[in-house]
């Protein structure tokens, strides 16, 4: 990448563009509701199951300018998810500063793992045990979605909860690959501690992006 490009993805005018889409968002508080996807590429946090991995390496995504992103998205929806790799991995203000310009409705889903930056009128806080989020995320969070593969993600569950503020709603939801075996036991638990809702990745199910 040359210097002038690095400066402007340093200064977040321009991001690594994986791709972008209008679908239904599938998953937690707004799943059911049409919106258009930003998924920016990079990530170092390393979930061994990530359904995105392809995102991780950010040079392989073109440095595109955050303004032609803006551009594209108000075409197609009232409401922008911002997703990736992890877009905390790049500071987001002009991304969200533009959308916001736009009179979009703009929402995040982040690991948490880095500084939160940017203007966002919804937060999907989905912490990871590899790298955990910071405190200001933890305060800001409009939702908690838990990924549940083995047991003691239930403890970690509970662990992140005690974190979060108090409107914060609370999900689990199982992991794609292990969705037949802990989806029985997400069930029980959430009947035995309903401050948790069970989240579905629901776009798998309907088959659209
Ligand atoms: C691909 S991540 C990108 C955003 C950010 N890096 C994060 O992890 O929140 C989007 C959402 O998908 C979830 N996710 C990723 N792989 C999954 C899988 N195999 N099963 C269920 N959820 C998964 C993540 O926990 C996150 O809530
Ligand atoms: N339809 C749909 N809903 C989603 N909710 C979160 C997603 C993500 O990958 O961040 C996602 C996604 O990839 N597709
Ligand atoms: S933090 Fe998100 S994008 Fe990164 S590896 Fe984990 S699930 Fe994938
Ligand atoms: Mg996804």
């Amino acid at each position: 990448m040359n210097k002038e490009i690095q400066l402007l993805v340093d200064k977040g005018e321009m991001l690594p563009l994986m791709e972008e889409f209008y679908t239904i968002q599938g998953e937690g508080y707004h799943k059911g509701t049409a919106a258009y996807f930003i998924r920016i590429g990079g990530c170092d946090v390393g979930c061994h199951w990530c359904d995105v991995k392809e995102s991780w390496n950010a040079d392989i995504h073109p440095p595109t300018e955050t303004v032609k992103i803006v551009a594209q998205a108000k075409k197609y929806s009232d409401t922008v998810v911002v997703t990736g790799g992890e877009p905390l991995t790049w500071d987001m203000t002009a991304l969200t500063a533009q959308l916001k310009a736009e009179g979009l409705q703009v929402h995040i889903e982040t690991s948490g793992a880095y500084k939160l930056t940017g203007i966002w009128d919804w937060i999907c806080l989905s912490p990871k045990k590899m790298k955990l989020p910071t405190q200001e995320v933890y305060e800001k969070a409009n939702e908690l979605k838990m990924i549940i593969y083995n047991r003691d993600d239930f403890r970690f569950a509970e662990e992140q909860a005690a974190k979060v503020n108090k409107d914060c709603i609370l999900y689990m939801q199982p992991e794609w690959s292990k969705r037949d075996k802990v989806i029985p036991e997400i069930v029980d638990y959430v009947m035995a501690h309903p401050k948790w809702k069970v989240s579905l990745q629901t776009h798998k199910y309907l088959n659209i992006p």
